[in-house]
Formats: structure tokens, sequence, C-alpha cells
């Protein structure tokens, strides 16, 4: 059977691409599916580092074909922290409320810092003969004084896109796939996979 477990333990990406890999009409499943596997450690220093250990670690853990994500936000204000450690910016298994509170901290620390930003997605899917399939996007935006809407995962709520007047927690899911960096590399990759399934 064709299939495709999406791998991550994060909610809000799961949603975001389950949506986007919809079109190539095959079974996407989740790690949750496949029993309690423990994350790994996400020792990479870029973002392909990470999303090829993390795809080619559920792989072997599932024992199928699997589609990771390791993404995160440059904020140029801060040289481009917090980047592959957004998750963790506020310590170890920070919440998402810790990462903005301190995310804001850092920014208005540094009066007259620039407040534009961007996301990065890499996206890795990995089959169980080790045959590797990777695409990216990115996203460009501002972060705004306080956050706007209840969408979204992660430091959507400060991330504004002018072009839009929107952040993207005021987004639908579809919304945000249009225009985000997880939706752009999301786009490539289904191109990838229709070739890899038919
Ligand atoms: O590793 P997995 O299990 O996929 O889930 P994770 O949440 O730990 O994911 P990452 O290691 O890739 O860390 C990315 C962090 O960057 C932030 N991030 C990434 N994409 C985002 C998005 O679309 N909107 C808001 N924040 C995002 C958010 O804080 C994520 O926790
Ligand atoms: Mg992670």
């Amino acid at each position: 059977m064709k299939e495709i477990v999406v791998a991550t333990k994060n909610a809000g990406k799961v949603a975001e691409l389950a949506a986007a890999l919809a079109p190539l009409q095959i079974a996407v499943k989740s790690v949750s599916d496949y029993g309690a596997i423990e994350e790994p450690e996400e020792t990479g220093t870029t973002f392909t580092d990470n999303a090829l250990l993390k795809a080619r670690y559920y792989a072997q853990a599932t024992g199928r074909a699997c589609l990771a994500d390791d993404s995160g936000l440059e904020a140029d204000g801060l040289g481009g922290e917090p980047g592959v450690y957004s998750a963790r910016f506020a310590g170890p298994g920070a919440t998402d409320r810790a990462n903005n509170e301190k995310l804001l901290a850092e920014l208005n620390a540094r009066p007259g810092a620039a407040r534009t930003a961007r996301f990065r997605c890499v996206l890795a899917f990995c089959d169980t003969n080790g045959q590797v399939l990777t695409a990216d996007g990115t996203c460009e935006g501002i972060i705004i004084e306080e956050g706007q809407g209840s969408g979204g995962f992660g430091y959507d709520p400060l991330f504004f896109m002018p072009e839009y007047r929107k952040t993207l927690a005021e987004m639908t899911v579809a919304e945000k796939n249009a225009v985000s960096h997880r939706g752009r590399a999301v786009q490539v990759m289904v191109k990838q996979l229709a070739g890899y399934f038919s």
C-alpha cells in the first residue's frame, strides 16, 4: 500500500503537512500510529542535518517511509537567532509561550534592532531503502510587539505578513500553507513524491 508517515511530534506541523499531502491520494499516517516512539536528539547544526536525522530515525523506528520537518525562525535583529534552536529558545522543553516571551524580551532589549524575520523549513523524506528526497521553503515577515491570533503554533502570533495584513496565527491552515515556509517546501516535496509513488 502507498503510504507516508508524517514524522513529527508537533501537532501543528502534522495538520499542515497532512492537508498539503492530501492531493497525492496516498494514506497519510502519523508517528503516533506506530506506538510510543521516543523523540531523537536534534544534534544537527543546520535545518537540513536535523530534517535528515529525523527522517532516517523515524523510518528506522516505524519501518515505513517517513517525512520529517525541521524548521525555525531567524530574527534579523538577533543575528539570525533562534534558528535551528527555535524550539529550545527559552530552554529544553520550552513552551511556545515562553519562547515568544523570550523573543520579545531579546528584541526589546535592543532598541532600534530590525524587526524583520523569516521562517525556514527543510523537509526530508526517507524510505525503508534509505532513499532520500529533500525540499525547502522560506517566508518573510515582521515580529510585532504583541501576539495576534489563535491559530497555528509556535511563533505564529508574533509573525506578521504585511502583504496579507495578518499574522500566521490569523490564517486558516489552507491560507498558511499557501504562503508559509512549510507550505512552500511541501509544494516542492509533493511534486517529487508524485514521481516517487507513480
Ligand atoms: O522536531 P519535531 O518533532 O518535528 O517538532 P518541533 O516542534 O520540535 O520542531 P523543530 O524541532 O523543527 O523546531 C521548530 C520550532 O520552530 C518554530 N516553528 C517552526 N515552524 C513554525 C511555524 O510554522 N509557525 C510558528 N513557529 C514555527 C516552533 O517553535 C517549532 O517548535
Ligand atoms: Mg524538534
